[in-house]
């Protein structure tokens, strides 16, 4: 059965006018499908594993929420601190994602305040951090070094995303990670973004999410022509009844947890 899908749309996924205003400034029309499944889940608070091919939309599908939630809690929050922590495996990356997301919340004024700590020298970068800003992005080394010369601490940290998921052990980073993870607070939302799903990322996941959602946009290999428009999602969880829930709220799917998203019109077939 193939059935014609309303999508969701930026204006009714519960994102402040600001960022609604961001993402217009950015040319932004629609949600890529990736951002269209993943950020109601996490402006819910669950934990997800975002697997989806290189530019599908992964870092706004991770750092829209992120900034929105930033927002809710600073309406209320007594104490300026660090809400949200997103390792990358190299330091381009880390700038890239720090570039994206200051577009993102370009229209907060300075609101939100992001920093990277893979650009500066160690000076500049443990001046940013005693001013706590709302977002750090890191390196897992970098920001275990810091944590171990207790330069900041994590007891506000809301959201941790692991970009890269795959590569973040590959740089030797793996003994780092599993020392970093110490320093977690007890409860926190966590964000596993990848291209792939390898033994590393089945790993960290082990380590740091509980019961997650697995959302995996793919592409069939070598198919018909017509195919090739199709994409797949397919959504993973333990929990049934949540994640029948979940899908019912999303209006992905009506029962089955696989289906193929027509990526130009966003029709859908259930398989
Ligand atoms: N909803 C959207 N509509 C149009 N363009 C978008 C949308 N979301 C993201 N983009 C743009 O798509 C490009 C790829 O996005 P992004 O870098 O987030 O992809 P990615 O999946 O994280 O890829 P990578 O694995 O390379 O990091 C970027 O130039 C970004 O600005």
């Amino acid at each position: 059965m193939t059935e014609r899908r309303k999508m969701l749309q930026f204006h009714e996924m519960e994102l402040d006018d600001r960022i609604l205003k961001a993402i217009s400034k950015l040319g932004w029309t629609e949600p890529t499908l990736i951002q269209e499944a993943a950020i109601p889940l996490l402006l819910e608070g669950k934990d997800v594993i975002v697997k989806a091919r290189t530019g599908s939309g992964k870092t706004a599908a991770f750092a829209l929420p992120l900034l929105q939630k930033i927002l809710n809690t600073k309406m209320n929050a007594a104490e300026q601190c660090i809400s949200a922590l997103i390792l990358a495996p190299s330091k381009e990356l880390c700038q890239q994602t720090r570039v994206a997301m200051q577009q993102m919340s370009e229209k907060c004024g300075k609101v939100i305040r992001i920093i990277d700590l893979s650009s500066n020298d160690l000076l500049a970068q443990r001046h940013a951090l005693s001013e706590r800003p709302d977002v750090v992005v890191s390196t897992p080394a970098k920001i275990l070094f810091h944590l171990q010369a207790s330069a900041l601490d994590l007891k506000c940290l809301e959201t941790l995303v692991v970009d890269e998921a795959d590569l973040a052990f590959s740089f030797g980073f793996e003994k780092e990670f599993k020392k970093f993870v110490e320093y977690l607070p007890p409860i926190y939302q966590a964000v596993l973004v990848s291209a792939t799903i390898t033994q590393e990322v089945v790993d960290i996941k082990s380590i740091i999410l509980k019961n997650p959602f697995i959302l995996k946009l793919e592409e069939p290999e070598l198919v018909p022509e017509q195919q090739l428009l199709h994409q797949r999602i397919i959504v993973e969880e333990d929990d049934k009844p949540a994640i029948l829930y979940a899908l019912l709220k999303l209006r992905l799917i009506r029962g089955k947890n696989v289906i193929f998203v027509n990526s130009v019109d966003r029709s859908y077939k259930q398989v």
